[in-house]
């Protein structure tokens, strides 16, 4: 209970401290609009008269009507306190009319002081350059402060001015009224306002708990990845319990003060009415009359004990909410909360991880090791995914950690990849949204760069022949039971040790192939498999010993450099990194970064940069396919050449879904997606045969990264 502890501690020790903040603005504040505090004086004066006919009518109308046997004047007083009471309703509006000249310029001016604030602060960046309270401060805060606000000076208002014409009616019925009721009165007054500072200080404590409770979910949110990669999250559960504990603390300790505050309430209220009761022996003693007993009653149970009511809700609750949001909004600055964990070390900002693609959340990508993204929004899936909830992602984390194990193929080294054994290249398909080449073509679709090809019909491998890296049989995948599919009828075949690019315009499906080979999607019809197994239904671990997935936006958790390139083969050694670095050109980062042991801080590192690192982890992986989704876009063609290269050298399967001409020239054919098309081949050949990639290479080569 460390620091929402500190901050209820400061708000309980700072009560005072707010109020002597808060005054000058608020002198200042009020000093400038006199004109509207004088017409708010006018219409509360009118409340005053209201107070005092309302009790006197009624003491006049027994005693001098009534009793008087007067039954018309008795009548005609009554009238006037029902006239007294009818008039309240124009004034409540010219009140409220006044009101709002106090109120809207405080909200403008807080908003004003807010966004100020938030953007001085965001723009200082680093530590604590975020303002995740913001949102909080400019609209809940901000509202609260102008309801307090209204609701304060509306019942103090009305307290003053109706206790004024309550007083008032009091004495001129009789001054021994006076001697009974006020000292219950004003009692417990007083330990209403005893109750004041403490209760600000609970209200202070609460609003920071929830603040802080908030924050630590968001912050929890967004650095799910590196908790569960750095093993933090018991940590990070350890401390949004303490700080449940502690909302729920604060919440008490406000309910305790919220029950002194109604028996004050109870003695200032109720108190003075049964003292007069007790008392009318003792006032009928000193001359008091029965209409002047009965107008005393009025003016207590009519007016003071409602104003004082009104008056104690208000300033016990309204006032101390007032009181701690204007200190929290132009106060001093709020200490930014603590990171979450030890384990996140010097880091100022937890990593956020890839960011979406489409949209502002992540899409969910493969399962194991860091390219992990976590399921934030329910989509539509033709089958059961494996869930990447928390107990998910501890198991896919696992197998990302665990993946090496029982890999086959995978060796210590990086050799030169091996050609292929034959080079099928199949792709066919039938249906709408992908539909096959035109049969001809099919059938010589690849057949031109590899002369003896093992027979395959249907885009599969024969029976008998080498197993295919990469298979897809029939498949069709829609995001929803109703929706077009995205792929449909689709049959692929990729060789081991083939390099194929993947390239189509935006939104036809290209990410969508790779999280279906991945296995991170399940297709709504067919079969894809991976090295000759199924991958749908497949656990992570299994699923992370086939295949690598590197998304667009590369995930680089809190760690070491070391670390973050070792994770999908923990038993790496530093022979095996060096390699990687050099084969990746990683050497001048690494370098710059401080070595291999150096930390490795996300937010300090460029979206290149941290496709560089993932682009080196992706290389040590035992897995044999690799799978790049647009993983070097951010790097200029002389490093994405490269970082292909080194890829392409390892043993193993490379799908690049290409970001540049060049990705599929390197590549030994390509795929075009196209929505009603879809052809494969050699870069020649596809060239020749699909207008959609003449367009694409016409685009690249046209386009502001010229490509050679
Ligand atoms: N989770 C999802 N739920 C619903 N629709 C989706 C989902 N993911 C992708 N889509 C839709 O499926 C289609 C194919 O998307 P996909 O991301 O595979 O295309 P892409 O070719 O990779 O595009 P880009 O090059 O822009 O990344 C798009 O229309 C997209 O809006």
């Amino acid at each position: 209970m460390t620091r929402v502890a500190d901050a209820g501690a400061r708000g309980t020790g700072d009560g005072s401290g707010a109020l002597r903040r808060i005054a000058p603005p608020a002198r200042r504040f009020l000093a400038r609009r006199t004109g509207v505090l004088a017409r708010l004086a006018l219409w509360s004066l009118a409340e005053t008269g209201q107070a005092f006919l309302v009790g006197y009518g009624v003491a006049r109308a027994v005693d001098r009507g009534f009793l008087a046997g007067d039954v018309r004047r008795g009548l005609l007083w009554l009238a006037i306190a029902l006239v007294a009471v009818l008039f309240g309703a124009p004034v409540i509006r010219g009140v409220f009319t006044q009101l709002a000249g106090l109120t809207e310029p405080l909200r403008d001016g807080l908003v004003r002081r807010q966004v100020d604030r938030s953007l001085a602060r965001a723009m200082l960046g680093g530590s604590g350059g975020t303002d995740r309270a913001a949102v909080s401060r400019l609209t809940n805060q901000v509202e609260i402060a102008r309801d307090s606000f209204a609701g304060l000076v509306l019942t103090l208002r009305s307290f003053v001015f109706t206790a004024a014409g309550a007083l008032l009616g009091l004495l001129s019925l009789h001054p021994a009224l006076l001697v009974v009721v006020l000292p219950p009165l004003s009692g417990g007054l007083v330990l209403f306002l005893v109750t004041l500072r403490p209760m600000a200080a609970a209200q202070r404590r609460a609003l920071a708990a929830d603040e802080a409770l908030g924050d630590h979910a968001a912050r929890s949110r967004a650095a799910l990845r590196d908790l569960t990669a750095c093993g933090t999250g018991p940590e990070a559960a350890r401390r949004g319990a303490e700080l449940v504990d502690e909302a729920a603390a604060a919440a008490r300790v406000l309910a305790g003060w919220a029950a002194v505050r109604t028996a004050a309430l109870g003695v200032a209220g109720h108190l003075p009415v049964l003292a007069l009761l007790l008392a009318v022996p003792w006032l009928r003693g000193r001359g008091v009359t029965a209409g002047a007993l009965l107008g005393a009653f009025t003016y207590l149970v009519q007016s003071l004990l409602p104003a004082l009511h009104t008056l104690m809700t208000a300033l016990g609750a309204a006032g101390a909410r007032l009181l701690v949001v204007l200190d929290r909004i132009i106060g001093p600055e709020p200490e930014p909360e603590p990171e979450l964990g030890p384990e996140l070390g010097p880091e100022p900002e937890p990593e956020l991880g890839p960011e979406p693609k489409l949209g502002p959340e992540p899409k969910p990508e493969p399962g194991p090791g860091p390219e992990l993204e976590l399921e934030l929004e329910p989509k539509p899936e033709p089958k059961p995914e494996p869930k990447l909830g928390p107990a998910g992602v501890e198991a896919a984390e696992a197998a990302g950690v665990a993946g090496p194990a029982g890999v086959t193929g995978a060796t210590g080294r990086h050799h030169a990849r091996p050609k292929p054994a034959y080079r099928p290249a199949r792709f066919a398909t039938a249906g709408t949204a992908v539909r096959a080449a035109p049969a001809p073509d099919r059938a010589t679709a690849g057949a031109t760069d590899v002369g003896a090809r093992s027979p395959v019909h249907g885009g599969r491998p024969a029976s008998g022949g080498p197993t295919a890296a990469v298979e897809l049989r029939s498949v069709t995948l829609s995001y929803g039971a109703r929706a077009e599919p995205v792929l449909d009828s689709l049959d692929l075949c990729v060789a081991p040790g083939e390099r194929l690019a993947v390239v189509g315009p935006s939104g036809i499906g290209k990410s969508t192939l790779t999280r279906l080979i991945a296995g991170t999607l399940a297709p709504s019809g067919g079969e894809v498999r991976v090295a000759g197994r199924e991958v749908t239904g497949r656990a992570p671990a299994e699923l992370a010993a086939l295949r690598v997935l590197v998304p667009q936006e590369a995930y680089v958790f809190s760690g070491t450099v070391g670390d973050n390139l070792a994770y999908l083969r923990p038993e790496a050694d530093r022979a095996d990194l060096d390699a990687a670095v050099g084969a990746l050109g990683l050497r001048p980062l690494v370098e710059r970064l401080g070595g291999l042991d150096a930390p490795a801080r996300p937010a300090e590192l460029s979206p290149g940069e941290r496709q560089l690192l993932a682009l080196a982890r992706a290389y040590l992986a035992p897995a044999s396919l690799l799978l790049l989704d647009e993983a070097t876009c951010h790097l200029d063609p002389a490093s994405e050449a490269r970082a292909e290269e080194a890829l392409a050298r390892r043993p193993g399967t490379l799908l690049v879904v290409a970001h540049r001409l060049s990705s599929a020239v390197r590549a030994d054919r390509v795929l075009v997606l196209d929505g009603t098309e879809a052809v494969c081949g050699t870069h020649g050949e596809v060239l020749e045969r699909s207008p959609l990639y003449r367009d694409l290479t016409g685009h690249w080569n046209d386009g502001p990264a010229r490509e050679p």
